[in-house]
């Protein structure tokens, strides 16, 4: 559905993305993570056609994007990061119109997401609080039931039910066959809606796994306090668990993997208290750093 070939894109000496290659089937929803300008809306732009390369294609439904194919582009819908509305228009109008430029007259998709994502259609899109703006740009990118859905954080400004809606509707959609690629800066929303995550770390596409073994493989931050000052040398003999340091009643440690073990041999320290970090995107890309170095050689 979706495949990118060394696809490059420069802004005078910046490099926004460099040779990203990347293949999204059909039935796939696929997260792209990164912090803030690692080239994540560029990427979805570029998808889009809404940008041009510097070099590399993309290729959607096996045509390249550039040949302007009109029937490929009906097939996409696109939620835009930075979501420009007809600011005078109902919810209702916008989306009638925007359903009229693509020659799709049926709007019942529109108005049962609209639903369930609790968005009333009858206001103007000026009046809109920020996370119901966004909705409306929800809608408007499923309405026409497309193939493809590049969605540029979509979980954005809307409150948990909206996101859940949301997360369902992407799923729904990927479950009747369709590919979506959204973007996203937490990794617990991944968790909840990806098939595959890519992490994309100033304009490189550093890793490409599935969520969990994502989750599975990072180093996870471990606190613990106890009733009493404890030996750290306990916890360094459990496997997985590195860097552990000790400041009066409290051990704070990193662990991979399963903590069954760590925390069994905490319980039995006169354990008081635990609290466990969820890694950051930071943390899990320079596992997998160091893990390949350590593999080479
Ligand atoms: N039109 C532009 N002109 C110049 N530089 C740009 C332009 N668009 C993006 N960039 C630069 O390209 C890099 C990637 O930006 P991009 O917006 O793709 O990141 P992002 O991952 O979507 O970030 P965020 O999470 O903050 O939205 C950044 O260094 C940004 O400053």
């Amino acid at each position: 559905m979706v495949r990118t070939e060394r696809l490059t894109k420069r802004y005078g000496h910046t490099t926004a993305l460099r040779d990203l290659d990347l293949e999204v089937s059909g039935g796939e929803v696929f997260g792209l993570l990164g912090p803030n300008g690692a080239g994540k809306t560029t990427t979805l732009r570029l998808l889009v056609d809404l940008i041009r390369p510097t070099s590399g294609r993309v290729l959607l439904f096996g045509e390249d994007v550039a040949a302007d194919s009109v029937e490929a582009r009906r097939r996409v819908g696109y939620l835009p990061g930075n979501l420009a509305l007809y600011d005078d228009l109902t919810g209702a109008k916008l989306l009638k119109l925007l359903a009229g430029l693509r020659n799709h007259a049926d709007l019942t998709v529109a108005h049962r997401l609209a639903e369930r994502l609790d968005l009333d259609l009858d206001r103007r899109a000026g009046e809109l609080s920020k996370g119901n703006r966004q909705k409306l740009g929800v809608v408007q990118a499923f309405q026409h039931q497309p193939d493809l859905l590049v969605l540029d954080e979509p979980a954005s400004g809307l409150d948990p039910f909206a996101q859940r809606e949301l997360h369902a509707a992407v799923r729904e959609h990927a479950d009747a066959g369709g590919t979506v690629l959204f973007s996203s800066h937490v990794l617990s929303e991944m968790e909840q809606v990806a098939d595959r995550v890519g992490i994309l770390l100033d304009g490189r596409l550093a890793v490409v796994d599935r969520v969990a073994n994502l989750k599975a493989n990072a180093l996870r931050a471990l606190t613990f306090t106890f009733d009493t000052p404890v030996d750290a040398g306990v916890f360094d003999r459990i496997p997985g668990v590195r860097d552990v340091t000790v400041s009066g009643c409290t051990v704070a440690c990193r662990v991979v993997g399963n903590v069954g073990e760590l925390v069994r041999a905490a319980a039995g320290l006169g354990l008081v208290n635990v609290t466990s970090a969820e890694p950051d995107l930071e943390d899990i890309f320079l596992d997998y750093v160091e893990k390949r170095e350590s593999h080479v050689t």
